[in-house]
C-alpha cells in the first residue's frame, strides 16, 4: 500500500526529505519548502519594505528556484519588494549564451525586469578570450573575481539595495570546510552570514543558506521550472571540488552533516586580538579591497600586460606598476555608478511623487494601495 504523507496524512508520499527524513506529499512539501525560507528571510530581517532586489540569475536550478520563490513569496507575504533578474554574461559558448537564453525565457514566465550585464562590457576580456590567453588551469579565478564585482556594478546600474544569490546550504558548508582547510580565518567568518554588505553599498544575501541543494533539485522538477542544467566548459575548482566530494561522503552517512557544519562555522568565533585584513577602496577602480588595488585589477592588468599570472597568486599581486598607470582598459569608477544611481534614485522619487494618487479620504481598508500607501488591493 502506497505511503501517506507524514504531515497531512492524507495524500501519497512522494518526496523524502534528506534534511528531515519524513515522507510526504508534494503539496506539503511546497508548503515546507517555500515556509522554512520565508522564516529564514524574517528571522534574519533580510529585506526592508520597498527593497529594490535583484535576483543573480545564472539560469541554473539554484538562481531559477530563488526567482519563483522570491516572487512567490513576496506576493503570498506581501514583502512590498520590487524586484529585477540580474544576469552576468560571462562569455563562455555554448555555455552562457544557453543559459541566459533560460533566464531571458523566466524574465516572461515570472514577469520580471532583466538586465544582463557581460565581462566584455565591463572588462573588455569574455571567459573564452580568457582561457585563451591563461589556459584552463587558474580561469575559475579570474571568473569569480569578476563576476562578484560584475554582479555589485550590475546592481548599481539598477540602483538596487540588495542582491540575493541562489548559494544553498550545500555551498555554505563546502566554502566553511574549505577556509578551515585552508585556515583562512578572515574569509571563514564572512562565508557563514547569511548577509553581508559586498561592495559597502549594496547588500548581498543567501536566502537558500538552509535549503539543501537535493531539495531545491526536487522543488524544481515537482514544480516543473524551465532551468539550465549543464556544467560550465572550463574545468571546474578543484579545490571547492575535494571538500564538496568530502562533504556528500559525510551526507551519506549523516545527512544533517550539511547543517550541522554550519552551525559550528556559525558557532565559531575570531579571538578579539586576531588582526584581520582591513577593506579599503581600490585606488583605481574604488571597488572594495584589501589592497591597494583590488583583485580584478590586478587580473585585468596581468592580461593586458600578457603576464596572466599576475594576480593568480597573492605573491605576485605585489609586481603590479603604478596603481595610478592609464590601462587600456579602464573600469568605470565605482563611485561614478555610484552617483548615477543615486541620480536615477532622485528622479524615480520625483516622479512617483508627481504620479501619486491623491488620498482617498473614504478609504477604510488595511490593506491599500491609494496614497495611504498601505499595500495592495484597495479598490
Ligand atoms: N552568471 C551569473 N549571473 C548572475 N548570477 C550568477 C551567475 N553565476 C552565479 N550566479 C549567482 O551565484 C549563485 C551561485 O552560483 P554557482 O556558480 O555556485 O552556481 P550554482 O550552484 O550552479 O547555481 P545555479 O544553479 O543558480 O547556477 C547562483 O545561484 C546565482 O544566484
Amino acid at each position: 500500500m502506497p505511503r501517506q504523507c507524514d504531515i497531512c496524512h492524507d495524500a501519497r508520499a512522494i518526496v523524502r526529505r534528506p534534511k528531515t527524513a519524513q515522507s510526504i506529499c508534494k503539496e506539503c512539501f511546497f508548503h515546507v519548502f517555500e515556509t522554512e525560507v520565508h522564516n529564514t528571510i524574517v528571522s534574519s530581517r533580510l529585506f526592508q519594505r520597498g527593497d529594490r532586489v535583484g535576483i543573480g540569475a545564472s539560469g541554473g536550478k539554484d538562481s531559477t528556484v530563488l526567482a519563483y520563490v522570491m516572487k512567490t513569496l513576496n506576493e503570498r507575504y506581501n514583502y512590498g519588494l520590487d524586484l529585477y533578474l540580474l544576469s552576468v554574461d560571462e562569455g563562455i559558448a555554448g555555455y552562457r549564451d544557453d543559459s541566459l537564453e533560460t533566464v531571458k525565457r523566466n524574465k516572461e514566465q515570472y514577469e520580471l525586469p532583466l538586465l544582463i550585464v557581460s565581462y566584455e562590457q565591463l572588462y573588455g576580456w569574455s571567459m573564452d578570450s580568457i582561457v585563451q590567453a591563461v589556459g584552463r588551469k587558474n580561469n575559475c579565478t579570474f571568473c569569480g573575481v569578476f563576476r562578484r564585482q560584475a554582479l555589485d556594478r550590475g546592481a548599481l546600474m539598477l540602483d538596487l539595495d540588495h542582491i540575493v544569490t541562489g548559494h544553498n546550504a550545500d555551498d555554505v558548508a563546502e566554502t566553511i570546510l574549505m577556509n578551515i582547510f585552508r585556515g583562512d580565518i578572515s574569509r571563514l567568518g564572512r562565508c557563514t552570514e547569511i548577509a553581508t554588505t559586498g561592495d559597502g553599498y549594496v547588500v548581498r544575501s543567501k536566502p537558500f543558506k538552509y535549503a539543501y541543494e537535493k531539495e531545491i533539485v526536487m522543488y524544481a522538477y515537482l514544480r516543473r521550472l524551465d532551468y539550465f542544467s549543464t556544467e560550465c566548459t572550463y574545468s571546474p575548482n578543484a579545490y571547492r571540488g575535494y571538500a564538496r566530494e568530502f562533504l556528500k561522503s559525510l551526507e551519506r552517512v549523516r545527512p544533517s552533516a550539511i547543517l550541522d557544519i554550519i552551525h559550528s562555522g556559525e558557532a565559531m568565533h575570531v579571538a578579539a586580538d586576531v588582526q584581520l585584513p582591513t577593506l579599503d577602496r581600490c585606488e583605481r577602480c574604488g571597488y572594495i579591497s584589501s589592497n591597494k588595488v583590488c583583485k580584478a585589477c590586478v587580473l585585468l592588468e596581468g592580461l593586458e600586460r600578457g603576464i596572466p599570472k599576475l594576480g593568480v597568486s597573492r605573491t605576485n599581486a605585489k609586481h603590479i606598476e603604478d596603481p595610478t598607470a592609464n590601462r587600456a582598459v579602464d573600469l568605470v569608477h565605482f563611485e561614478t555608478l555610484r552617483r548615477d544611481a543615486l541620480e536615477l534614485r532622485r528622479i524615480r522619487m520625483e516622479n512617483k511623487q508627481t504620479t501619486q494618487p491623491e488620498p482617498d479620504a473614504s478609504c477604510q481598508r488595511s490593506a491599500c494601495s491609494c496614497a495611504c500607501d498601505n499595500a495592495a488591493d484597495c479598490s
